[in-house]
This record gives C-alpha cells, structure tokens and sequence, in this order.
C-alpha cells in the first residue's frame, strides 16, 4: 500500500510524473485558504453529503483516516502486466463540469478514446457552490463506471485549488445568454469568469497547460483567459471551432452524397458565432476541391454558409437545448488533433492567439484559422490556403465582430476601458 500523508493538502498522486502506484482517489476541493484535501466517500454511511461533508472532515483530528470506495483503492500498476507500458498520469481540469456537455465528455475522457489507451488520467472538476451537489452525483457515475485509466478524481469550486497543475484545462462553464439579455452583458458576466480563470490557471497551472474554451462567446472567452494568464504561451489557448467545422463536413457530405470521411480540409474562419466562415474554396471531397464535385455555386455561398452558422439555433428549437453530444464529440476531436500527427495534406480548424498570422487577419485576438500538428500538443498555421473575394469579405465581417467584442471586455483584458458597439446582428451559433 502506498503511504498516505493525511496532513499535507495533496494526494500522493497529485505531482505529475505520477508514480505508477499511485492511489486512486475522490478529493473534495473547496475554496481558497487551502484545506487539507478530504478523502471522503460519497456512499460512505453516517457521513454528511455536500459541502458539509467536508466540513465535518475538518473538524476531525488529522490522523483520522477516512478512505471508502473504489477510488480510495490503492493499485500496484508495476504489479499488473497490463499497466507496465503506462504512460505517467496527466491532469485534465474540467470546468462546467455538471453541465450537459461535460456529461458527455467526462467518461469519453476516462474511457481512454482521447488520450489513449496507455494513458491514466486524473480529472479535476469545477463546480460552483450552485452545482457542487450535483458535480458530486457525476462523480459518483464516474466511480460507478469502473474505468480502469482513470486514476484519480476531484471536485472542487476554487479554479486556485482545482486547477493546480493542470495539463489540460478543458473550459466549459458560462452562463447562458437568456431571453432579453445583451450580448454585451453576456460578454462581461462570463468574461470575469474566464478573467479569473486565467489568473488560477496563471497561478497554478502546469506551464504548458493547453487551454480549450468552449463557454461562449468562446473566441473572445479565450482571448480574456489568455490575456489574465501571461506566464502561459499564448499559443496555447484555443476557442472550440471544432463543432462548427463538423457541422461544414456533414453537410458538404450530405449535399455530395458520400460520407462523412471524405470530406477533408474544412477550414471555420473567424468567430463562433453567425458570422463564422465556413470555407468551402480550399474544402475536398474525395481529394478533389468541392467546388468541382459540388457545382451549385449558389447552394456553397447562400445555404450550406447559412446552414452551418445557424445549425446550433435549429437544433435548439428541435432538440429544446443546445448541442451536448455533438460539442462533447468536437471537444475529443479537437484533443485529439493535437495529439496525433495531422493526416498528410489534411487540417483542422482551431480558434488561436492572431499574433504573426500570414493571412492578415487582425493580430491580438482569437479567430478560427487552419492549423496542423504534430502530435506534440502543439500545432502550426496552414500558411499556403486559397482566398478569393467571397471568402475574404465574409473573414473581414467576422473579424469586425471580433475587434467590437474586444473593445467591450477591455476592462477584463487590461486595456483600458470597455467600449460597446457591436454590431447589431451579432449571434452566437445557438440563437436565432
Ligand atoms: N464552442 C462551442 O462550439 C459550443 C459552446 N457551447 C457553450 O458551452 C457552454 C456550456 O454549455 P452546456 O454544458 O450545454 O451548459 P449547461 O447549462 O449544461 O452547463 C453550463 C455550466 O456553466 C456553469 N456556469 C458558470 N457560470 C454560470 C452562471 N453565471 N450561471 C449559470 N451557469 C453558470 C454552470 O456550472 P457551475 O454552476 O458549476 O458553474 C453550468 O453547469 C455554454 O456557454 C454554451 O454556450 C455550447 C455548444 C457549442
Ligand atoms: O449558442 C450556444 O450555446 C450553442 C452553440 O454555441 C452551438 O450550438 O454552436
């Protein structure tokens, strides 16, 4: 059995490379001063549930070992065949982590299907004091779950505490537009989450923590976090486009008649929101440009733009909620992109940090561009794509959109004050 040190406020599996019998655990982290970590069980008999279970723990003398269930089980990987070829454990942070689409995307995480299936996981959930029961609940579903990668859980409401050594930092949580709200206060209630964020990941973060923004609008979330994060490259934070680019691909296919895999080089440009651009010039179908495969030039620049921009607002109306699934899904692509080397000749699309772009696009914000990579976590920009006139008029209405959002979080970038003039039919994908 691995020695356990009731009195420090980590697990012995906290620091990364993790050693291979490193125990398996269900932390519960609150809020900044940092507590000792409480071991507790969520089935444990007798034990207060919720915040107060940690509380109760506290109170308790500090010898007072307190271990249930599966994840208190301590494992001897070297002992086991299976695990010798094990890579060290890494820490993914989750924020949102009771939300709808980190229900989906947690147990892809832990089933092995991203990172792969040599690769043990710790997973770090935020939550807030409003959702800290219920984040409690998935973690128990996680337990339940017997994934045999997934070494380690905890689930906390200080991104200060949860976020400590944080790999991957996968953001998630925002408050969601609601009716009669403007966009410019959505920018500022869920840019002083992201502000906030940066600074704990700034603080605490592994170094070369990548950094995915899914909370919207997530272009301008990204550039916010990043901007409160200056220890950590800014080449690290994307904004998820992922979706979008999916989004282009199944319908490109569905008007080609193929299936979805072959479809390639989709490129979204510019924000997540409805004046995204998807690029239909550079697209392949079968290797060959669409625009020779599918000749209804009007259908390309009219329907199939619309289409994609707006596919998250249709399927609210159908579904009576926003895409889940298929957000978690572009979320796991989008890892997974940076994890593998890119198909020959292919990319990806992936909201960046501008700075020395080749297109000409503003620098200093987060637009959607082409990017590749090698497999290493990183990635680079595809510098040699086509544009025509179409395509570049529809990239200047995006990036337009976005210098307007910039102004109006200055206040949460260190720029000064904000100043609000966006442009009246701004939308995020979702709303119509
Ligand atoms: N980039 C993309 O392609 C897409 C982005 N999205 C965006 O992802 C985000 C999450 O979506 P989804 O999981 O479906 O949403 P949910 O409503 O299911 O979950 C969102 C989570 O955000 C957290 N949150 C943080 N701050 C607030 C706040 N002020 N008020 C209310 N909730 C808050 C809540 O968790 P807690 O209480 O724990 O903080 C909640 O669990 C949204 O911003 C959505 O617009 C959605 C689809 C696609
Ligand atoms: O607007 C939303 O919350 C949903 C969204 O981003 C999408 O479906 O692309």
């Amino acid at each position: 059995m691995a020695a356990i040190d009731l009195s420090s406020p980590y697990s012995p599996a906290r620091s990364s490379p993790a050693p291979l019998s490193a125990r398996r655990s269900l932390h519960l982290l609150l809020r900044r001063p940092r507590r000792p970590t409480v071991r507790c069980s969520l089935d444990a008999p007798k034990q207060p549930q919720g915040p107060l279970a940690a509380v109760a723990a506290e109170e308790a003398p500090a010898t007072r070992k307190e271990c249930y269930g599966v994840f208190c089980t301590t494992y001897d990987l070297k002992a086991d065949e299976k695990t010798k070829s094990w890579k060290s454990l890494v820490n993914i942070a989750v924020s949102g982590a009771a939300g709808m689409i980190s229900n989906h995307l947690l147990f892809k995480l832990a089933s092995g299907e991203v990172f792969g299936p040599d690769q043990p996981i710790a997973l770090k959930l935020l939550g807030s004091e409003r959702s800290l029961q219920a984040l409690e609940g998935v973690a128990m579903e996680l337990e339940d779950s017997l994934y045999p990668l997934l070494r380690e859980v905890s689930i906390g409401i200080d991104p200060y505490v949860v976020f400590e050594d944080a790999e991957w930092a996968l953001l998630i949580g925002a408050k969601p537009r609601g009716p009669g709200m403007e966009r410019s206060a959505l920018l500022d209630i869920n840019g002083q989450i992201f502000a906030e964020q940066g600074k704990a990941l700034n603080a605490v973060a592994s170094r070369n923590v990548k950094v995915i923004v899914v909370g919207n609008p997530c272009n301008t979330n990204a550039l916010i976090c990043l901007k409160n994060a200056p220890n950590i490259p800014a080449k690290n934070f994307h904004a998820l486009t992922r979706l979008d680019e999916n989004r282009a691909k199944c319908q490109l296919a569905l008007k080609a008649g193929v299936f979805y895999d072959k479809v390639s080089n989709v490129t979204i440009w510019g924000n997540h929101s409805t004046t995204q651009v998807p690029d239909f010039l550079n697209a392949k179908i079968n290797g060959r440009p669409v625009k020779e495969v599918i000749k209804d030039t009007k259908w390309l620049e009219e329907e199939f733009t619309k289409t994609v921009q707006k596919r998250g607002g249709v399927l609210i109306e159908k579904w009576g909620r926003s895409s889940a699934a298929s957000t978690a899904v572009s979320i796991v692509d989008a890892i997974r992109s940076l994890v593998n080397p890119t198909p020959e000749g292919d990319w990806f699309s992936t909201g960046v940090y501008t700075t020395g772009n080749p297109y000409g696009i503003a620098e200093d914000i987060v637009f959607s561009m082409p990017c590749r990579s090698k497999g290493d976590g990183d990635y680079e920009l595809v510098k040699d794509v086509a544009m025509d006139d179409f395509l570049w008029e529809r990239i200047k209405k995006s990036e337009a959109e976005l210098l307007a959002e910039k102004r109006c979080v200055a206040h949460l970038t260190g720029e000064g004050n904000a100043f609000c003039d966006l442009p009246g039919d701004t939308m995020l994908p979702g709303e119509m």
